[in-house]
């Protein structure tokens, strides 16, 4: 595997879940796969599952790892060729993006949507560049448009936890108070429809995400009947992807906060999220710390995702 961007690039998931299910039996038997190879984390954007999840799979398969925090230490880098680098941007991404390639073997690159062009946004400007100009097999660690080691993580929990072969598993939209990217709930509909599921998403109108990731689920405005039977809650906030609204908060409607009374409606659901998350905007304490959350189980699996995806790019070296 040379890149890893979309559900796309992991090929049969039905394998890949079989692979990630053998990796987490035995997460030490490639513990020399990685030897004298270096993982090189890059990160526009803060973290903590990423970071020491995606860390600690490379510590798995023996790897060594470089993080690098480009707004802590690091110059501040230009993205956008031909712009006059008079400003606060002494080095340009073209320089910079070979230079890491030059020490590493593998790049992670977390790299946030801007919010504010939608264009290079869901070109993915950043991580192409890293694509094409490292010289190295790339991994998104999130990117403007797709968390894919976030996805594949949950679908791994759904699979561990579903009852029936294809568990009704609800998308909601939940109130934040800061604009977020769609990139967790583009990726979260790409590979559960991908996985097989009844993919329901519900939000207000005019948070309708892009086409080409929710292809195959349903979209149902009236939150109480996409709730209705659910076996899988999966909480997000997103800012609006439509125009001319790209990048806005058009609610804070804190009657879409997942509680014990939307969860009754529900037939016994989960409770999902990727983390960080705000309680009680989001969802309750009540719901979040109850039986049935698997918020905890999901950031687990983030090192069983990102330990496949490496041993996968470290075979094909
Ligand atoms: N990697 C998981 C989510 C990361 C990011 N959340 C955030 O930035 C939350 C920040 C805050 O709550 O202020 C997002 O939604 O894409
Ligand atoms: N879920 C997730 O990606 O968390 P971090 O942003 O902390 O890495």
């Amino acid at each position: 595997m040379k890149t890893f961007t979309s559900v796309a690039d992991i090929g049969s998931l039905t394998e890949a879940i079989a692979e990630a299910r053998a990796i987490k039996a035995d997460r030490f038997a490639d513990a020399s796969l990685g030897r004298n190879r270096t993982l090189m984390m890059v990160f526009f954007n803060s973290s903590l599952r990423t970071r020491l999840s995606t860390q600690k799979a490379a510590l798995n398969l023996g790897m060594n790892v470089i993080v690098l925090d480009i707004n802590q230490g690091a110059w501040k880098l230009e993205t956008e060729r031909g712009v006059i680098m008079d400003g606060d941007k002494p080095e340009h991404l073209l320089e910079a993006i070979p230079v890491m390639g030059c020490y590493a073997d593998i790049i992670g690159v977390r790299a946030f949507a801007s919010l504010t062009d939608k264009k290079a946004d869901y070109e993915e400007q950043v991580i192409n560049q890293f694509i094409r100009y490292s010289g190295r097999p790339v991994f998104s660690m999130e990117a403007a448009t797709g968390h894919p080691l976030q996805a594949f993580a949950d679908v791994i929990t759904i699979e561990e936890h579903k009852t029936k072969p294809r568990p009704k598993v609800v998308l909601t939209w939940a109130p934040h108070p800061r604009a977020l990217p769609q990139a967790v709930p583009n990726s979260f509909a790409q590979w559960t429809v991908a996985a097989g599921y009844d993919v329901v998403i519900t939000h207000p109108r005019g948070y309708e995400l892009a086409p080409e990731f929710t292809a195959g689920a349903t979209i149902e405005y009236d939150r109480e009947k996409a709730f209705s039977g659910a076996d899988f809650i999966y909480a997000k906030n997103w800012s609006a992807y439509a125009d001319p609204d790209y990048g806005k908060i058009l609610s804070t409607d804190r009657s879409w906060t997942v509680d014990t009374r939307s969860m009754a409606l529900t037939d016994n659901a989960f409770f999902m999220h990727c983390l960080p998350v705000r309680r009680n905007m989001i969802v309750t304490d009540d719901v979040i710390e109850s039986e049935r959350s698997l918020v905890i189980p999901e950031a687990a699996n983030r090192e069983i995702s990102a330990q496949t995806v490496l041993k996968r790019m470290l075979q094909s070296l």
